[in-house]
C-alpha cells in the first residue's frame, strides 16, 4: 500500500508558465496521505507552496541538497562551493548565465543556469574535467548540483524521518532529476509532458499534462485502491 506520495512541483502541479494548474490543488484535496514536495527550487518557494496547497512543512528542496522536516528545521546537505568552483571552471570555455542571479542568495546549495548553451557539450566537458556535480536539465533550468544528493537520496531520508520505507511512496513528476526518486519509490508516475527517460521507468504514463495529468494519476491510485488509509 502507498502511504505517501512525493511530488514534483514545476511542470507537474504548475504548467510550464510555472503558473498552478487548478486541477493539482482539487486533486491534493482528495489525497488522504501526505503529500511531500520535492523539487528543485528553493525552500523558501517551496514552504511557501506548502502553505497555500495545505501540505506538510516537510519537503525535500534544491533536487535533496536541502530538507525540511518542520516550520524551523532546516537540514543542508550538499556544499554549494563544489557547484560555483565547477561553474567557475566550465564558464572558462562557454557563456553561462546564473538563472535569476538575484535571487540566487536563497539558493543553499547549487547553482542555476539560464537554458541558453549546448548542454551536451556542457555535460561532456564536466565530466572530462571529473568534476564532482551533477548538470540535471528539468525543461525550467539547468541546475549545477552536488553529486552527493539528489531527489531519490532527499525521499530516504524523508521517509526514515516519518518512519516509513521509500517504498512505501508513490513518486509523480515530469523531468530527469525526478528520476532518482522514482529508483527508490514503490509506485511511479509520469504525467503526460513528462520526459522520455522518466516515462521508461514509470508504472503509470497519465494522458494527459501537467496538474490535470496529477489529477488523472490520483484518481487512477485512488480507483485502485493502492492508498493506505491510516499512515
Ligand atoms: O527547479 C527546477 O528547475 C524545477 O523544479 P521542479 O523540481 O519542481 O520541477
Ligand atoms: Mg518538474
Amino acid at each position: 500500500m502507498i502511504k505517501a506520495i512525493a511530488v514534483d512541483i514545476d511542470g507537474t502541479l504548475t504548467d510550464m508558465n510555472r503558473v498552478l494548474c487548478p486541477e493539482s490543488l482539487l486533486a491534493i484535496k482528495r489525497l488522504f496521505v501526505p503529500v511531500i514536495l520535492s523539487t528543485g527550487n528553493t525552500h523558501c518557494f517551496s514552504r511557501t507552496v506548502s502553505v497555500i496547497l495545505g501540505t506538510p512543512r516537510i519537503f525535500i528542496a534544491e533536487n535533496g541538497g536541502v530538507l525540511s522536516y518542520s516550520e524551523d528545521e532546516l537540514e543542508i546537505l550538499a556544499d554549494q562551493q563544489v557547484c560555483e568552483d565547477a561553474f567557475l571552471r566550465l564558464s572558462e570555455e562557454f557563456i553561462l548565465k546564473k538563472y535569476d542571479s538575484s535571487r540566487h542568495k536563497y539558493r543553499f546549495t547549487d547553482v542555476i543556469l539560464e537554458r541558453n548553451f549546448d548542454l551536451g557539450a556542457l555535460v561532456r566537458r564536466a565530466d572530462e574535467l571529473g568534476l564532482p556535480v551533477d548538470i540535471v536539465d528539468t525543461a525550467f533550468a539547468v541546475h549545477i548540483k552536488d553529486r552527493r544528493v539528489n531527489k531519490g537520496t532527499g525521499l530516504t531520508r524523508i521517509a526514515q524521518h516519518l518512519n516509513l520505507d521509500p517504498m512505501d511512496f508513490a513518486a509523480i513528476g515530469d523531468s530527469m532529476s525526478d528520476r532518482p526518486m522514482f529508483e527508490v519509490a514503490g509506485f511511479r508516475a509520469s504525467v503526460g509532458n513528462g520526459r522520455p527517460g522518466l516515462k521508461e521507468i514509470s508504472d503509470y504514463v497519465a494522458k494527459k499534462d501537467f496538474g490535470a495529468g496529477f489529477a488523472e494519476i490520483v484518481d487512477y491510485m485512488i480507483e485502485e485502491e493502492m492508498l493506505s488509509d491510516s499512515l
